[in-house]
Formats: C-alpha cells, sequence, structure tokens
C-alpha cells in the first residue's frame, strides 16, 4: 500500500501522523511511504530522519494526497483539504464529525473510507486513540488554566496552590474521564482543592478510591454543576459522550455567576464544548472573555507540546497504521470490530450513529455495505 503523511495545516498544528520509527516499520513490510517535506519538522523529526527510514519525501500536499491509498493525519482536515479527497481513499485521523457537517459532507460526496481516531474502541470498549491525546490535553488544561489565572491573562490572580495563611484556588472539572483524571493529577499537585462532577457514579467511586479522597466527587446535575461554578477559580470541561456533540452542562447564566476573572479551559470544544459561551478559539487566539469569565477553547491543545504529543498519539495509532497497510481497509475493518467501530463514512454513507443523530442525518452500520 502507499501511505500518505501531510504537513498539518491547522493552525499551530505541530504534530504529524507517523513518525521516522514508523516508516520504518511500515517500508520492512513492503510498503511505499510518501512523506511531504517538513511534515515532522515541528515535532523535532527532520526530514532526513523519515528519508533514512526510508520514506520518499514529496514537496507538495497534493502529491502526497494523490498517490497515497491511505492518508494518515492527526488532525481533522480543513477546508483547504477536501479537495484532495478521492473515491476509494482511506483518510485514519481524528475527524470529530458531530460538529463539523461541511466535512462530514465532503467525506460523504467523495466516497472516503473516513476512520476517526477518537470513535477505535478496544476489546475493553475504550477509545485507545483518543486516551494518549486526552492525557495531554488534561495535563495541559490545568497548566493553562493556571497562567490564564494571572493577572497579566485576564485573570483573578489566584496561585492555584496559594500559601500558607490563604486558601488554594478551587479547580472544578466536569467529566471524570481521561480528561478529568489527568486534570485532577496536576490540579492536585499543585496544592489546589479539586472537584469532579461526572454522571457515572461508579466512575466517581472509582475517583474517590484512586485520590484517596482528595478529590472531592459530585453527581452531576444543573443544580450541582451551577453551585461548583460559582465556586471555582478554574472549570476544565471534559465530558464525553463519544461521536455526539458536547452535551452543554454550563449554561451562559452560570457563566455569569462565576467570578469575575476566574478561567474556563473547556477541553471538549472539539466536540462542540460542554459550555455555552464557549468557541473553538486556536493557538494564535487561544482565550477570550465573557462576563469577566476567561474563557481558552483550543481544540488542538496538545499540538502545544508535539515532541511528547506525536510519540503518544503514534505509540497508540501505529499498530492499526500496519494493519491497515497490509490487510486492506476493507480486510481491516472486517476483522476487527473495534477498528469497525472508527468508520465514520464509507461509501458515500455516514457509518456512525452518534454522528448521524446529531446532525439528524440517515446512517447505515459499516457492516451492512462492506
Ligand atoms: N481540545 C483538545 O485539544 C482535546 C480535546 N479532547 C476532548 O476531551 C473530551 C473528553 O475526553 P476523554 O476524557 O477522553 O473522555 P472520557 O470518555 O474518558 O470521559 C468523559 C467523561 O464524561 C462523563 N460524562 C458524560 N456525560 C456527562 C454529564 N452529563 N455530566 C458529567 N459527566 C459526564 C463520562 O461519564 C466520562 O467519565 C472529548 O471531547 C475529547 O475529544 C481530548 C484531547 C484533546
Ligand atoms: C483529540 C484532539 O482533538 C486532539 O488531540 O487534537
Amino acid at each position: 500500500m502507499i501511505v500518505g503523511v501531510p504537513k498539518e495545516i491547522k493552525d499551530h498544528e505541530s504534530r504529524v501522523g507517523i513518525t521516522p520509527a514508523g516508516v520504518r516499520a511500515l517500508t520492512e513490510a513492503g510498503h511505499k511511504v510518501l512523506v511531504q517535506t517538513g511534515a515532522g519538522d515541528l515535532s523535532a523529526f527532520p526530514d532526513d530522519d523519515y528519508q533514512s527510514a526510508g520514506a520518499e519525501i514529496v514537496g507538495t500536499a497534493f502529491d502526497t494526497w494523490r498517490l497515497a491509498d491511505m492518508v494518515v493525519k492527526v488532525k481533522e482536515p480543513t477546508e483547504k483539504e477536501y479537495g484532495f479527497f478521492r473515491d476509494g481513499l482511506t483518510l485514519f485521523t481524528y475527524l470529530h464529525l458531530a460538529p463539523l457537517p461541511a466535512l462530514t459532507d465532503a467525506l460523504m460526496n467523495k466516497g472516503v473510507t473516513g476512520i476517526a481516531y477518537e470513535t477505535v474502541r478496544d476489546a475493553a470498549g475504550t477509545l485507545p486513540l483518543l486516551t494518549p491525546m486526552s492525557e495531554v490535553a488534561g495535563r495541559l488544561s490545568v497548566q493553562m488554566g493556571a497562567a490564564y489565572l494571572q493577572k497579566e491573562h485576564g485573570g483573578r490572580g489566584v496561585l492555584l496552590g496559594g500559601v500558607p495563611g490563604t486558601l488554594p484556588g478551587s479547580v472544578v472539572i466536569l467529566g471524570g474521564g481521561i480528561v478529568g483524571t489527568n486534570a485532577a493529577k496536576m490540579a492536585l499537585g499543585l496544592g489546589a482543592r479539586v472537584t469532579m462532577i461526572d454522571l457515572n457514579l461508579n466512575r466517581l467511586r472509582e475517583i474517590d478510591d484512586i485520590f484517596s479522597g482528595r478529590v472531592l466527587t459530585l453527581a452531576s446535575n444543573s443544580y450541582n454543576i451551577a453551585k461548583a461554578a460559582e465556586e471555582a477559580d478554574l472549570l476544565v470541561g471534559g465530558v464525553l459522550i463519544p461521536g455526539h456533540a458536547a452535551p452543554k452542562l454550563v449554561t451562559a447564566a452560570m457563566v455569569k455567576n462565576m467570578k469575575k476573572g476566574a478561567v474556563i479551559v473547556d477541553v471538549a470544544i472539539d466536540q462542540g464544548g460542554c459550555i455555552e459561551t464557549a468557541h473553538p478559539t486556536t493557538h494564535s487566539d487561544p482565550s477570550y472573555v465573557v462576563d469577566g469569565v476567561v474563557h481558552y477553547c483550543v481544540t488542538n491543545m496538545p499540538a502545544a507540546v508535539p515532541n511528547t504529543s506525536t510519540l503518544a498519539l503514534t505509540n497508540a495509532t501505529f499498530p492499526y497504521v500496519l494493519r491497515i497497510a497490509s490487510q486492506g481497509a476493507e480486510q481491516a475493518i472486517r476483522s476487527n470490530p473495534g477498528l469497525a467501530e472508527g468508520v465514520n463514512t464509507y461509501k458515500q454513507n455516514l457509518t456512525y450513529a452518534a454522528v448521524a443523530e446529531s446532525q439528524s442525518r440517515d446512517w447505515k452500520p459499516v457492516a451492512e455495505l462492506l
């Protein structure tokens, strides 16, 4: 198979879909890998390393996409990339289609097999290709939140750990999954007071055990969320209903009641965001203020630390890349139900129920189309 690795073009997206180690494994297995020049530069993987590992370096995105049977990326394609879609192409990347109907149309109209990292499941039912970036974004959420709480960034001037004789800052985390747990680790490490809110009581029991009671847990309902938001110095949004648009748990009225200079980091913004006042921002222009509350809603947070993020992401994605390259997309999908869960578009059909529900469209399971 010919595998293409384009340079990412989303704002400040500095990760890359395959590392030189992946290129070596693919070429040893008899595949050809085309890497767009400079694709790995910002993750500290120069063209020379790809070339030594057996890749062919190509000059343009057009040639990388045109010649490839499968394109392996990191972020959902931007409009500039829609023109590269063609019938039969396999695209393996984050897609986050629920809030992106135009991308959904473009993939369907061109008959692209769109396999979304964020909906692939493993045998345990977890989301193995979302987990590593949620670990990174969860940890970064507190790092970013702490910085935005500083006065010069518009925050209320609270040090999350406090000092003796002052109260530490209050961090409220919505969603006790991977983002939430990693945010809690960082916030506790800084000495903050941490409250976690989740709908899943068993998850809250686990959180209570994991953190030996140092994280306060609350059942998710609008009363508890409103009270916790009022108290928060930093509010982290990390809820997910896989494939769906995120539920708007924090309303504009709740934001209005938050402390002036408090900070919201809505990590779930890639699925549309779980805060009503949140809209997607970029690393170039990451924050804005609503009712005195600073909002940070960057849709590709892990791109801030591309060396760590590319390695963590590709550790998880590469075994699937090799499998798809070796078996062909259709056989790989047929033989691996967890990978089949990742297929969001196939042969001009939408094949993921949650995306279809979020966009009020029809869908068909990929198993019926293979
Ligand atoms: N902005 C960015 O750069 C990044 C964003 N993300 C996003 O972060 C979000 C969270 O991801 P993960 O932590 O991996 O998901 P996860 O599935 O591990 O955790 C989500 C948690 O939300 C909880 N939840 C669902 N509905 C809820 C409700 N109504 N109230 C309270 N809790 C609720 C679930 O029970 C679960 O514990 C996803 O949208 C993911 O795509 C992840 C990485 C990077
Ligand atoms: C998961 C995601 O949206 C990211 O890593 O950018």
